[in-house]
């Protein structure tokens, strides 16, 4: 008997494929194989155990063929294992692999209806709910068309809609499958945070920094079977240390850093270089106001109408380069007498993690501003770019009223801004940071 507060619990799970060597081979298999085998075995998963609580968020990592999507199409019950068990309660929904599940020559509306059939929801449901899967998918017209015509994006906005809304208990989700671009990835990102709240989520990802931010807990499997489960952190760590391993070979020996002493002195000790450019970053960041696609939610108090960046120096174009000096203007309207204005900003990558923001009240707190129904009022902020690795980043602006620790929210616009940024370097981390100098002496 599995207890009620696990939601997933796999067995001694193994899945051996039959792999023939010529398609004659399977034919005699059919044929002759009473006593004799034409193949070889191949086991995609060997012995895997584990089990994931109820509201629990478990990342599946490992590099590409560990078995990963073997694992999972056992959990969806797309696949049967050769040996051990898997018991699986609630619901499971699985945005999987493209292609799965939608009939090609169906139009959308019918494979919606087709899909949440096969999740268990009645015609009259999907009649109550049709409205806001395709708000939610937001492909127009396509609906109506054969999904056969649509895009890889269409086809992932169809698919994710439709999961969004089976009420499933564990959604499994391929986060290579989130192609669609910024502002549905955000749209996904914030239903997939909202379901974290009190559904079981199974993520796949080889993104370590996605797995830390979205997952308590992960499993790493390598060739089939479980290299590692624990914290996402501890796992994911693990995972990356494993990875660069490989790629480094025997020449670096990857371990644990103690920030300590004189290590710490080298890193601080910059005061005598000089502060001329000494690395070429190369970023171009295009910004693209979004206003009218926005999502969000407003009062009626208060609405945001622009929202535009210039350099600093010169007024010219939306290209930016990562270090440089920029101002961020957002505008609004009120509608109401607002007594505490706020209006605020923060920019998000493409997994919905904040990267940074700023709002207006370490200004207003000192030089206070009131709007009375029929003015605008503009927030401005100067600040440095920063270096953001390749990729589209959604910018979310808000305006409020109040102050930091009781206001009230009259526009917000989760994707008021989108943000494209191309660079020829890779980088590090979340935000980059432009280095003034950088030396190495052996002391
Ligand atoms: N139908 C099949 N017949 C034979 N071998 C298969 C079959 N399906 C998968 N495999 C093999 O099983 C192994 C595990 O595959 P799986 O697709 O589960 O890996 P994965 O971790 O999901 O990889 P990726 O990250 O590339 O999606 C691979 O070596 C793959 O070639």
């Amino acid at each position: 008997m599995m207890s009620s507060d696990i939601a997933i619990q796999v067995e001694n799970l193994s899945k051996c494929y039959q792999i023939y060597d010529r398609p004659r081979d399977r034919l005699k298999q059919m044929l002759l194989g009473k006593n004799k085998k034409y193949f070889r075995e191949f086991w995609a998963l060997k012995e895997v155990g584990f089990k994931v609580h109820k509201g629990e968020t478990l990342a599946i990592i490992g590099k590409n063929g560990s078995g990963k999507s073997t694992l999972l199409q056992m959990i969806c019950s797309t696949l049967n294992p050769t040996n051990g068990t898997i018991k699986v309660n609630g619901r499971v929904a699985a945005l999987l692999e493209l292609g799965a599940g939608f009939n090609p020559e169906f139009t959308g509306r019918e494979n919606i209806y087709m899909a949440a059939a096969l999740y268990g929801l009645t015609k009259e449901t999907v009649d109550q709910r049709f409205s806001s899967i395709s708000a939610f998918a937001d492909i127009g017209e396509h609906i109506e068309q054969p999904v056969k015509t649509y895009s890889s994006g269409m086809y992932v906005r169809l698919a994710f809609a439709v999961i969004a809304h089976v009420d499933a208990d564990i959604l499994v989700v391929d986060e290579a499958l989130a192609v669609g671009d910024a502002v549905f990835t955000q749209k996904c990102m914030r239903f997939i945070r909202a379901f974290q709240k009190h559904g079981t989520l199974l993520f796949v990802s080889h993104d370590t920094a996605a797995v830390q931010s979205l997952c308590e807990k992960a499993l790493w499997l390598e060739n089939g079977q479980v290299q590692g489960f624990g914290t996402s952190k501890e796992i994911s760590e693990a995972y990356l240390k494993s990875s660069l391993q490989e790629v480094y070979g025997e020449q670096v020996t990857l371990s644990a850093i103690n920030k300590s002493g004189k290590e710490k002195e080298l890193l601080t000790d910059n005061k005598d270089e000089s502060h001329h450019e000494i690395v070429d970053y190369d970023t171009k960041i295009n910004f693209k106001n979004n206003l009218n696609d926005a999502n969000g939610w407003k009062s009626g108090s208060a609405e945001i109408i622009d929202v535009r960046m210039n350099k600093v120096d010169n007024d010219d174009g939306d290209i930016f380069e990562g270090g440089e000096s920029v101002r961020l203007k957002i505008r609004a309207r009120a509608y109401s007498s607002l007594d505490a204005p706020i209006i605020g900003f923060i920019v998000k990558d493409r997994l919905g993690q904040d990267l940074f923001g700023e709002n207006t009240l370490p200004f207003t707190t000192y030089n206070k501003k009131i709007v009375e129904p029929g003015e605008e009022f503009e927030g401005s902020f100067c600040f440095q770019l920063p270096m953001l690795p390749n990729g589209q980043y959604v910018l979310t602006a808000s305006v409020a009223n109040g102050n930091l620790y009781e206001h009230v929210q009259h526009h917000w616009l989760h994707d008021a801004a989108v943000i494209t940024v191309s660079s020829s370097k890779v980088r590090w981390g979340l935000v980059g940071i432009k280095f003034e100098s950088m030396k190495l002496s052996v002391i």
